[in-house]
């Protein structure tokens, strides 16, 4: 096609759709874009134009291709208008179908039909009519409503969503109606006249939800059947507000979007999915530019309003086909922002592209056609979304979980575990549980019957609380009487390492470097209490103690009184508690020992000469070596023993492992020949028998019988590991389980044994059933401590508090050791149970409380 300037025609195409263009009409969008999407076929906005009949039809100008598809205008140079560009004088305009002379019965089946249809499945879908003001926009969308024959789009819509969803019994279909109008940049609900509807004053704002657009204030209507919803589309019909034109009197000044809500639920009880679609039905306002109005002032304004809101709506279109942007400018109008979902992506969008085919309206027809072809490249490709309801999810999980109850209890019947409760436990069984891991903590039984699972993670998660406490405990109590430094806090280790607190490799007194594990303690001072520094070496526990351990006094030497007063309160309350406790001079720091290890190598140097008089506590390693080969021998022994069987079983695991893995590539390997022989019988020709069956070669069949048998053994090993798996896990924790147990033991031992002074010993035996090393150490030294150091210490704390409530601290910390004391005597009662150790695994035996449910 050649023009009247000579030039080539420009070609563009997406989609599917081509349309010529003279240079330098070059149409923003796709380019790229377009091949791209062509080459992968995508969906995008289909585009049909609606020819509105007139006896003036510019025959000569617009000529329509026998595909149907194309529209052609050629403008002789006499014919040109002043706007058109003089070189060009030809343009081709490809779409997906023309309605020329057509019917509102054929406009609505081409056009809506299979939108409407596909949104009772889910699916969004959009239909919206563009061109100049009098084109036949609203006739096509809303119709002639004089007559039924002549109704538009949305009663036919509104006609066949009630129809199909006759024919869905298994769904239950709610729909809803809206009708919004945009007029000059304001959003009227056209249905809030509607009884039970909000406010007509109700501000109405846009928001973007994670479902799509919702819009704030705008009335939703039920509607029951199609009489409803014509009710309801022709009281917005008389809402909507019309303004004079010379062009056309009845013609709106508005956008309008009658939307179509459809909630589908299934109506299967066990399914939970629902799907909720929208069909938007949109008449814009009429396209035309300011100059051909001949608009008064409200005219005018409401041109001006139309024009921009229009002309956004262009730029949203061109930013959409185009690739390289990142951002979509949705929100710059209302029109644009309230059919974001219809553009921008997820919705079967159609656009009517209505012109006007006389030569007078030749320019405003080019333009909608331009319109229409941009349109064209907006990718449109809509998907179900499916929203899950919560009830009926709660619902159908209740009723597995009933299923599986029962399930277990016809297990439980065969396996005879019938009187086994699966019922979450309630907070007295919790506390009973609670009450009997302390028992076997303590010694006081020996086992833990094991009778489900949720038994075993209860009995756990008391472990682990029993332990956070004692941990919590324990740290309290040492942050009580000695001061612990982060070692991480160089400001505090280099202060303590000035005041002589801490060696050059920062640590303490007493701590075990160059190990996982250390266990230090301290040289007791001169100027600890008497019944401390005058104790000497003794004899007791000499049956247990076979290496000769002894009881030592430490002779560390205290820091200087100057570097002392470095350490006031105002500096550091932690490191003047430290300083004060050099005073005493005992100092204990622990870490916790490695995992997999128990034995507690001898430090180096650490233990410095000096400090090693012949009254200070043994070392700590050599005194586990003596623990574990005597009083913790019973303990050690059952230490071993789990791990050996942790090791056993982790052996197990992992030749099973290995099976499964093997047993898995013979699997894959199989199926890889039966396919190669499957596809070499399809290719030979198969050989069906008289019943229809393919006969397939003996080494083939033989094939199938080994996989099967392969699958079945996949399945036994895969349930067995699985089983070792819980096993290899239930017994790394008695493992450690074990461990902790004895390093208790220990530490309990090494108190009464080297730690815990004599007199106090003496008095706890009184008591007859309490081992004094159970008792942490520094609690019942506490006891011991003497007025002036017990003043001190309240001073530090009164300090960091009130300077001047010392008189009132001092009254009260007497009141509590008096409480202490007699507490402690309360405490000496005989007993007539020994405690013992743990002397065995868990084995069979069921709390009580377990037994009764
Ligand atoms: N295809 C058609 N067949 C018969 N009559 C038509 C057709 N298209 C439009 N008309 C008539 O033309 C007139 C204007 O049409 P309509 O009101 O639909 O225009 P419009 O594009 O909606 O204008 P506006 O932008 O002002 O809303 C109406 O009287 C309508 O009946």
């Amino acid at each position: 096609m050649e023009s009247e300037g000579g030039g080539p025609l420009a070609t563009s195409s997406c989609s599917g759709a081509t349309f010529h263009v003279r240079e330098p009409f070059v149409l923003p969008c796709r380019t790229k874009w377009c091949k791209d999407r062509m080459s992968s076929r995508p969906s995008t906005v289909r585009v049909f134009v609606r020819v509105k009949p007139t006896p003036n039809f510019a025959h000569e100008i617009i000529r329509f291709g026998e595909d149907n598809k194309t529209v052609d205008i050629h403008i002789k140079k006499d014919d040109r208008l002043g706007v058109v560009n003089n070189k060009r004088s030809d343009w081709s305009f490809k779409v997906d179908g023309l309605l020329h002379n057509a019917s509102q019965d054929t406009v609505y089946d081409t056009v809506a039909k299979s939108v409407v249809s596909k949104a009772l499945d889910g699916y969004n879908g959009t239909v919206m009519c563009y061109g100049q003001t009098g084109a036949g926009k609203t006739y096509t969308i809303t119709g002639g409503t004089e007559n039924y024959q002549l109704r538009g789009i949305i009663p036919r819509a509104l006609q066949q969503v009630f129809k199909e969803i006759e024919g869905k019994s298994d769904q239950s279909i709610t729909v809803r109606i809206s009708y919004l109008e945009i007029y000059n940049e304001t959003l009227y609900d056209l249905l809030s006249t509607v009884p039970d509807a909000p406010a007509p004053d109700t501000q109405m704002t846009i928001v973007d939800d994670a479902q799509g657009v919702i819009i704030k204030g705008l009335s939703l209507h039920l509607a029951s059947n199609e009489e409803q919803a014509l009710n309801l589309l022709f009281e917005g019909e008389t809402n909507r507000m019309i303004g004079s034109h010379i062009l056309n009197k009845n013609s709106s000044r508005s956008h309008c979007i009658f939307t179509i809500h459809v909630e589908s639920h299934s109506r299967i009880i066990s399914d939970a999915k629902y799907t909720i679609s929208k069909i938007n039905l949109v008449d814009l306002a009429g396209s035309e530019r300011l100059g051909k109005t001949g608009s008064e002032e409200q005219v005018l304004k409401e041109t001006t309003y139309i024009n921009k809101s229009l002309s956004f709506l262009e730029q949203t279109i061109i930013a959409l086909t185009d690739r390289s942007r990142d951002h979509i400018p949705f929100r710059q109008s209302k029109l644009t922002h309230a059919l974001k979902d219809s553009l921008g992506g997820n919705c079967n969008t159609i656009l009517v592209a209505n012109i006007y085919g006389e030569v007078s309206q030749l320019s405003e027809t080019l333009s909608t056609l331009r319109f229409a072809s941009r349109m064209k490249c907006i990718p449109a490709e809509s998907v179900v979304i499916e929203h899950y309801d919560p009830v009926r999810v709660a619902r159908n999980l209740q009723k597995e979980i009933d299923h599986l109850r029962q399930e277990l209890a016809v297990r439980d019947t065969l396996t005879n575990h019938a009187r086994v409760s699966y019922e979450p436990f309630n907070e007295s069984q919790i506390a009973e549980i609670n009450a009997q891991v302390r028992r076997y903590l303590d010694g006081k039984v020996d086992e833990i019957d094991i009778l489900n699972l949720r038994q075993i993670q209860e009995i756990f998660n008391q472990f682990k609380l029993i332990l956070s406490q004692q941990e919590k405990a324990a740290e309290a109590r040492l942050r009580q009487k000695y001061t612990l430094i982060d070692k991480t806090d160089f400001v505090t280790v280099t202060a303590a390492q000035k005041a002589g607190l801490l060696d050059a490799d920062g640590l303490m007194v007493g701590e075990v470097d160059g190990h996982s594990f250390g266990i230090g303690v301290a040289p007791v001072s001169s100027k600890a209490s008497s019944s401390l520094s005058a104790r000497k070496p003794k004899s007791r526990k000499s049956k247990e103690r076979s290496s000769p351990v002894s009881r030592k006094e430490g002779a560390g030497s205290p820091a200087p009184a100057k570097e002392l007063e470095a350490f006031s309160p105002s500096k550091s309350n932690l490191l003047t508690a430290s300083a004060r406790e050099l005073d005493l001079k005992e100092t204990v720091i622990k870490e916790q020992p490695e995992v997999g290890s128990l034995d507690l190598q001898p430090a180096e140097s650490t233990v410095k000469e000096e400090r090693s008089l012949s009254s200070s506590p043994p070392p700590k390693p050599s005194a586990f070596e003596d623990f574990k080969a005597e009083r913790g021998s019973e303990l050690n022994r059952i230490f071993k023993e789990n791990k050996a069987i942790l090791a056993d079983r982790k052996r197990k695991l992992k030749d099973v492992t290995q099976r499964i893995n093997l047993i898995k590539k013979e699997m894959d390997d199989t199926s890889h020949t039966l396919n190669v022989a499957k596809v070499e019988r399809e290719k030979q020709g198969e050989y069906i028998n008289e019943e229809g069956q393919v006969i397939i070669d003996e080494q083939e069949f033989i094939l199938i019988v080994r996989l099967k048998d392969l699958k079945k053994q996949y399945r036994a090993d895969y349930e067995e590991l699985q089983d070792l798996r819980a096993e290899v896990q239930y017994c790394q924790k008695l493992v450690d389980q074990c461990r902790q147990r004895l390093l208790t033991e220990f530490e309990a031992w090494y108190n009464e044994s080297f730690v815990i002074p004599e007199d106090m010993q003496t008095l706890l035996k009184l008591g007859g059933s309490i081992r004094p090393g159970l008792i942490p150490a520094n609690k019942l030294l506490e006891l011991g401590e003497d007025e002036q150091e017990r003043l001190e210490r309240l001073q530090q704390e009164l300090l960091m508090e009130v300077p001047g409530s010392l008189p009132f601290h001092n009254a009260r910390s007497n009141v509590e050791k008096k409480y202490k004391y007699s507490r402690a005597a309360a405490q000496i009662t005989p007993s007539k149970k020994k405690p013992s150790l743990i002397t065995s695994t868990v084995k069979n035996k069921p709390p009580s409380m377990l037994s009764a449910a």
